[in-house]
């Protein structure tokens, strides 16, 4: 349904012959019909440009955007205008006409699209049902709280009956519980409507709780791309292995980390960090490792997460025991299907 080839983004500032900043570097994406797809990156990482690109609101220095068939890129004027209509935008800050009452901003894309008053009523009014906001059709923005204008927003980006729904951040403003009064209405859109949504945020949460797929942006390249609930169980970058960490605040105490080195010694302990899904979640881990490897397994962190249909167990622990021991105990572990990355080692005590 959104397809990005090879697109690539240069700002190049007013008055700034050398100010070139490339926001996005050779983007491929593609994000099949009904698929809720999120974008995670630090900040200034090129989340904004890339999901602009994908309307045009800002053009591609290069590549190619395809939306539901037609290349966006090589459309201008009204032929762009139109093309647009299929694509609805919501943001964080809402963007909502404060001079208007609620109906009256979500009819503005219609009236632009040259639709009549009864058409436009019949269209606006079911749509404020589906938002929950029926009650609310002729208040003013000020009236509403932040997840009452969002959802106005999205009865607005949902007007001209769109097959694609941008999500510039959308939540961000929001306190967790509206964020995830939001996402649950997002998830609701996607399922009854069929909608495909294309998502940016830097939250971890907003992943988890609604993203089919997720690619990951770093200084304007996409630089890992996954189903959400392998990129949960083992991201493959460093990148994403610390946006997981910091979700789930999963890292050794702080006066551990200071004792990790990088190789190990004669006599230090590999300290690992255990990723486990599926059947190895209920598997007795810890006592097969003493009782198999002969190694004793000192539990520094862990924890259990829900990832949508999927449970995630994850712990860092310390292997303690003589080096030829700690190596066949991590075989045992990689060969019994449990994500394992050495963390670094630690001398012993005894
Ligand atoms: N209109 C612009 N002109 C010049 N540089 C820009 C422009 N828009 C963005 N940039 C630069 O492009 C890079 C990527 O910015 P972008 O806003 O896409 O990142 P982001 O991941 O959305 O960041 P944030 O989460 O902070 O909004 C940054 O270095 C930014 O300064």
């Amino acid at each position: 349904m959104i397809r990005l080839h090879d697109v690539s983004k240069t700002y190049y500032p007013r008055g700034r012959g050398d100010g070139a900043v490339t926001a996005l570097r050779h983007a491929d994406l593609h994000v099949p019909r009904g698929e809720i797809h999120g974008v995670i990156g630090l900040s200034g990482a090129g989340k904004s440009t890339l999901i602009r690109c994908v309307n045009l609101l800002e053009r591609p220095t290069t590549g190619t955007v395809t939306v539901d068939g037609q290349e966006l890129t090589a459309l201008s004027g009204a032929a762009l205008n139109q093309a647009r209509h299929r694509i609805g935008m919501i943001f964080q800050h809402f963007n909502l006409l404060t001079s208007r009452t609620v109906f009256a901003n979500v009819s503005l894309p219609l009236e632009l699209m040259g639709m009549k008053r009864a058409a436009i009523r019949e269209r606006v009014l079911p749509l404020l049902d589906l938002v929950g906001l029926a009650d609310k059709a002729d208040q003013y923005p000020a009236q509403l709280s932040g997840g009452q204008k969002q959802r106005v927003a999205i009865a607005r980006a949902l007007a001209s009956r769109p097959k694609v729904l941008l999500c510039d951040e959308a939540t961000s403003a929001l306190d967790p519980h509206t964020t995830g009064s939001i996402l649950e209405l997002l998830r609701d859109i996607n399922q009854q409507l069929g909608l495909t949504i294309l998502l940016i945020t830097h939250e971890m949460e907003v992943v988890k709780s609604i993203c089919h797929r997720v690619s990951l942006i770093s200084d304007g390249e996409l630089v890992e791309e996954a189903d959400v609930g392998d990129f949960f169980t083992a991201p493959r970058t460093r990148l994403g292995r610390d946006f997981l960490n910091a979700f789930l605040e999963l890292e050794p105490p702080r006066a551990l980390i200071e004792r990790l080195e990088e190789t190990p010694g004669p006599h230090s302990h590999p300290v690992v960090r255990l990723a486990f899904s599926g059947d190895a979640v209920s598997t007795p881990l810890v006592s097969r490792l003493a009782r198999e490897c002969g190694v004793d397994v000192s539990i520094l962190q862990a924890k259990v997460e829900s990832i949508q249909d999927r449970t995630l167990g994850l712990m860092i622990a310390e292997l303690m025991g003589p080096a030829e021991k700690t190596r066949e105990a991590l075989d045992y572990l990689e060969s019994h299907d449990l994500q394992v990355e050495v963390l670094g080692h630690v001398q012993r005590d005894d």
